[in-house]
């Protein structure tokens, strides 16, 4: 059986009066690349800070490792290295001189990882610049070289390309990918950007408001993609009725054109002919590619 390395039931938490998490139950399984999908505002920095023992939850229960947040903390963080928001980095030293300072600070890690982490980060020619004069990827790559110097077996990064440039970003991504493949790690990533996800994770949470609306692989995400059909007409409204009239769920609209949840050609025939009946003019009906960035939209819009 798939061991989970963090599982929450049903965590509830709230800033105030005004309650960010309801009833968040998440299970990211050993050796995944876990993606942790949602619109600004949907919870992902809070569950990370609740993950990380930073805050408390009100109600729920956390555990990773198969062991309680709240009763092994130290234990647990111990297994964690983590990336959230910018790193904090000392820009007038070289980067080789943070890792060393951190490496002091955690004790017990080898010298020679240092030489090790610049490596997997891509660094190791840039080692001896100060850090203010390193990109914003540069910058970037050696926090997470920071996360994982005492070799972490579970690495929670929440949103580590926001501003990057699109070689920033697709460093980040190949490096991810690295730390899961080759060196085992399990990642936890947070984005709000499906395209990104899609890239890298093997497994999706979507959270929206707060409350989970799918979990599971991606092979799993990608089989809830419907087919549909874009319908063209000279009355959409009017076009609607019908379709309803007619049980065919209507998935999307948009400047008087609607999306119909349907790809056989008897079903399309079938709108066709009943919309001419009706008198509607139509001047397309054009079966669609459905993207997951529209399942996306879908999951989060329409909450089932
Ligand atoms: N310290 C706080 N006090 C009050 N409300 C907060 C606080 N921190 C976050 N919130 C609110 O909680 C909700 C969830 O915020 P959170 O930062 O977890 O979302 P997010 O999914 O990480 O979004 P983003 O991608 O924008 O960072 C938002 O509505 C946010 O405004």
């Amino acid at each position: 059986m798939q061991k989970n390395i963090i599982e929450t039931h049903q965590l509830d938490f709230s800033f105030g009066k005004f309650k960010v998490l309801h009833n968040l139950s998440l299970k990211v399984p050993q050796a995944s690349i876990y993606g942790f999908l949602g619109p600004n505002g949907a919870g992902k920095t809070t569950t990370i800070r609740i993950l990380l023992g930073l805050i408390k939850t009100t109600k729920g229960k956390v555990s990773l490792f198969n062991q309680d947040l709240n009763n092994h903390r130290v234990e647990i963080l111990r297994k964690i290295g983590a990336l959230v928001e910018m790193p904090s980095l000392y820009p007038h030293l070289s980067g080789r001189k943070n890792l060393e300072i951190t490496r002091t600070l955690i004790g017990n890690i080898d010298k020679k990882r240092i030489d090790e982490v610049l490596e997997i980060v891509g660094l190791s020619n840039d080692a001896h610049r100060r850090v203010k004069q390193y990109s914003l990827g540069m910058k970037q790559r050696l926090g997470l070289a920071l996360s994982f110097l005492n070799d972490p077996d579970l690495l929670i990064l929440d949103e580590p390309t926001n501003g990057l440039d699109p070689n920033g970003i697709k460093e980040i991504r190949e490096l991810i990918i690295r730390l899961n493949q080759e060196f085992q790690k399990t990642i936890f990533v947070s984005s709000h950007l499906l395209s990104e996800v899609e890239k890298v994770a093997t497994h999706v949470g979507i959270i929206h408001q707060g409350k989970l609306h799918f979990e599971g692989s991606i092979g799993e995400l990608r089989e809830q993609q419907k087919p549909s059909t874009l319908l063209e007409v000279n009355d959409s409204d009017k076009a609607a009725e019908i379709l309803t009239d007619q049980h065919i769920p209507i998935i999307g609209r948009q400047n008087g054109t609607l999306k119909i949840e349907a790809h056989e050609h008897a079903v399309i025939h079938q709108v066709n002919s009943s919309l001419l009946k009706a008198g509607l003019e139509v001047y397309q009906l054009s079966p669609q590619e459905s993207s997951l960035e529209d399942l996306f939209m879908d999951i989060t819009q329409n909450p089932r």
